[in-house]
């Protein structure tokens, strides 16, 4: 897999590219039915914050349920898993950003206007995450359904909103490039990859 150099550009100018029909559709509509699987099997935990004496779930910041994804959990899975990989090579040879390792973590926001406040998924000067890739499995996604990412770059200007609709890469910096989930009105799949450097 190779970027494109108007990925490559982005990534540096802008801290974010987009890349649509990632895996071409019979392959996204494989791995949304392995997620839709998962999920209808019950086997995501709400991902929420704890706080307070009696650790209860706070899902005012997040309101999505998660599982970690391995490689071997699924063959669908797995395809996107390479995937994932193919990616992170690509964009350390194209943008010189040394990853290594990377998690896999698929979300799931029910609808009733769940959603992620807005964060960084990490922060400059510490050793976590550098790249985060989201790979979205929403097929027929239309307006109403809601659940727009919200990429907030640092460079003047407007907030960009982006559909997540099936088979779409949204890429971006992990330090560098604050986002939030706008509410969410109708079942929305997600499956992030978060690259570390190497070494971590
Ligand atoms: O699913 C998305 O579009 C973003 C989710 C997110 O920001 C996160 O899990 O850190
Ligand atoms: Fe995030």
């Amino acid at each position: 897999m190779d970027l494109t150099d108007a990925e490559v550009e982005a990534l540096g100018s802008h801290g974010y590219f987009l890349r649509d029909a990632f895996l071409g559709e019979p392959q996204a509509l494989a791995v949304r039915d392995a997620a839709l699987a998962r999920v209808e099997a019950g086997v995501l935990r709400p991902a929420g914050i704890r706080r307070g004496a009696d650790h209860s779930l706070d899902t005012s910041v997040r309101g999505d349920h998660i599982e970690w994804v391995l490689p071997g959990a699924d063959p669908a899975l797995e395809t996107l898993w390479h995937h994932f990989r193919e990616l992170g090579d690509a964009v350390s040879s194209a943008a010189y950003l040394g990853l290594g390792r990377f998690d896999v973590q698929l979300a799931c926001y029910p609808g009733g206007g769940a959603h992620y406040a807005r964060h960084r998924d990490a922060f400059p000067g510490q050793s976590n995450r550098r790249l985060t890739a989201i790979w979205y499995a929403n097929a027929g996604w239309t307006p109403p359904d809601g659940g727009m990412l919200r990429l907030h770059p640092e460079d003047p200007g407007d907030p960009v909103d982006v559909a997540p609709v099936l088979d779409r890469l949204v890429v971006f910096l992990s330090e560098r490039l604050e986002h939030e989930v706008l509410p969410s009105h109708a079942t929305r799949l997600a499956l992030t990859a978060w690259f570390y450097g190497r070494g971590a």
